[in-house]
Parts: structure tokens; sequence; C-alpha cells
């Protein structure tokens, strides 16, 4: 006698997730192109376990809330760091000169990508020109991110919490300036061992700034393919199951480099100009949450993944190896 053959479709398993199931995927602000592939997509997730879950995540907007409930605007990471006090005199109008020059070129929606490119590495140099020969105290940034630790989305600490416990790597991609970054995060107990910050962190010489660390992570590179050869890459090439959250459409190629059999599930934060963007997005993200400012929908992703987890492992052991604490300068 052979083995029975089973007619019994993916969905009829038992424990088979259905997005009707996941009540933060049927808020109204929730809105997915293909249902059924992200359907598919979580339970593959749920399936494969934390062991092959990594996130990639933007910063500015997305794990900072893009509307605070008291109408504080939060700035972007570069926005923390020209605010500093003790910046020479002419930095700022230059930086913003800098800013109107490129920052229409950025978002022409003309211009062909090899072009751009061009501009944008212009524009991270001439920044890092100008953040060069004065002194300055990262004490001083400190206290400036420290002011928007409370900015982050609701439910940010839960889900960085949930990350650790179950020791699965996240990357915080970051075209802005990487100093601001950590320390809002450090500040806000959301820099734990299993997290990564890969972006421009401000080099020193001689006691003097002197621009930024190489390489240079400008929007255009602004993908896993950076970090190829270097040693969070050989952490994660094998982790195959990967959320990329973003807030700007170019954040959805984040994970850009993966090995194609990758299964990605791309969530994307939509507040500017809804309707002139909706289509957009949809296109670019599996999941385009409009004005929320929480991270309900990781968090649920996450509780599915964790409680089959929990039902396999009982005892508390998952098999996997410790996550290595990751160093946060070089790649
Ligand atoms: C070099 N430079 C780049 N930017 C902006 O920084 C952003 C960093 O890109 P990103 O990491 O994708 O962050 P996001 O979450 O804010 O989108 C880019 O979109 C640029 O518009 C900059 N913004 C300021 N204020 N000053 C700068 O020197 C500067
Ligand atoms: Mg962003």
């Amino acid at each position: 006698m052979g083995v029975t053959e089973s007619n019994e479709s993916p969905e009829d398993r038992v424990g088979y997730v259905r997005i009707q199931d996941i009540p933060q995927l049927n808020q109204e602000h929730c809105r997915m192109r293909d249902p059924q592939r992200v359907e598919r997509i979580i339970n593959e997730f749920v399936c494969g376990g934390p062991e092959r879950m990594q996130i990639v995540s933007d910063f500015d907007y997305t794990i900072t809330k893009q509307r605070t409930d008291d109408g504080v605007a939060v700035p972007s990471s570069f926005g923390i760091f020209n605010s500093c006090k003790s910046l020479p005199d002419n930095f700022k109008e230059e930086i913003d000169k800098l800013f109107h020059k490129y920052h229409p070129i950025e978002i022409d929606p003309h211009m062909p990508i090899p072009d751009k490119v061009q501009y944008m590495i212009e524009w991270w140099t001439q920044s890092g020109k100008l953040a060069s020969g004065f002194a300055f105290d990262l004490a001083e940034l400190d206290q400036m991110a420290g002011q928007f630790k409370h900015a982050l989305r609701d439910g940010t600490h839960e889900l960085f919490e949930a990350l650790q416990r179950l020791q699965i790597p996240v990357l915080v991609f970051s075209a802005g300036l990487g100093n601001s970054v950590v320390s809002l995060m450090q500040q806000a107990n959301i820099m734990q061992p299993n997290v990564k910050v890969v972006s421009n962190f401000l080099r020193f010489r001689d006691g003097l700034l002197d621009g930024f660390q190489e390489p240079m992570i400008h929007i255009f590179n602004k993908n896993e393919t950076v970090l190829e050869g270097g040693e969070y890459y050989e952490l994660v090439h094998t982790r195959d199951h990967i959320i990329v959250m973003g807030d700007s459409l170019g954040d959805a190629d984040m994970a850009a480099g993966v090995p194609a059999s990758s299964h990605i599930l791309r969530i994307g934060f939509l507040f500017h100009h809804v309707e002139a963007n909706m289509e957009k997005y949809m296109n670019a993200f599996d999941i385009v949450l409009v004005d929320d400012q929480t991270m309900s929908v990781p968090q649920a992703l996450l509780a599915l993944i964790d409680n089959r987890h929990q039902m396999r492992h009982p005892h508390g052991s998952n098999g996997t190896a410790p996550t290595q604490g990751l160093p946060n300068a070089a790649l």
C-alpha cells in the first residue's frame, strides 16, 4: 500500500491563518493589493518560525511617527543634527541651500534614476563637507534626540521586545544621520543587541568633525546590496522570511539583494497626499496603512509567528544560537 494522496489544500490544514481572522488587517485604513498573496506569505512566515525571519525597517517616519498626538512635528535624523545650536553660523544656511537645490531632484517624477543617483551622491558629499572642520560635542546631539524619544509609533517598545525575545535580527536602514538614529533609539530603550543600524555616521579627525564615515548610504543604495560581504550579511543571508517597513516609496526596495527565493512582505505607512499616492503605494507595498501611527500590524504578524513557535517549543528553547551583539558604526 502506498501513501494515500491527500486532496487537502493548504487552506484546509489545521493552523492555516486566514486574513479575515487577523483584526489588524481588516481595519478600514489597511489596504492590500493582493490579500491572497499576503495570506500566503503570512502562512509561510508562521510555518517557518522566528529562525527564518528578519526585519528591515526605515527610521524616519517609520519608527518615528508621521503625526504625533500633541501635534509636535518630529524632525528627521538630519534635522535633529541641523538644529544643534553649536553648529557654525553659516552651517544651517548652507545646508538649507543644498536642500533646496537637491530635494526637488530627489522627488522629480521625470528624471531617470541613474541621473538622480549622481545628484544624490553630490548632495550627501557636500553635506559631509559642510559637517567638517569644527568641534562638535555628541552630547548636544543626544540632548536634541532625547526630546523625541516619545515620538516613536505606539507599540514600538513591545514590538522590539518581542523581536529581541525571538532573536529576530532587525536592520534599521537610514539614508539620514546614524548618530541621531542610534541616540534616539538608545534613549527610547529599543537599541537591543539584535538591532543593527546602517546609516551615515559622523567621522571625527583630530578632535574635529570630518564629514561622514564610508560607505555613503543615500536613498538609492539603501538596500541589502550595500551589506554584501559584511558581518550583518553573513548573519541574515539565510533568513529568507523578511518584513520590510517604510514610509517612502523607495523603502519598498530595501530588501533588494536578498536571494530571489525569499518571501518578502512589504508594509508601507502612507500619510501625505493619500489620494495622489495611493496607487503607487499599493503597487510598491503589500500592505498600505493610511495614517496609522502604530506598530499594530507588524505586532500582529509577530504574535502569530510567536504563538505557533510557543506551541512547538513550549519550554522556551528555539534551537537557534543567541543573536550576537552587533556593531553599529561599520557594516
Ligand atoms: C544629504 N541629505 C539628505 N537629506 C534627506 O534625508 C532623507 C534620508 O532618507 P531616508 O533614510 O530614506 O529617510 P526618510 O525616512 O527621511 O525618507 C532623504 O530623503 C533626503 O531628502 C537631507 N536632509 C537634510 N535636512 N540635510 C541633508 O544634508 C540631507
Ligand atoms: Mg522614512
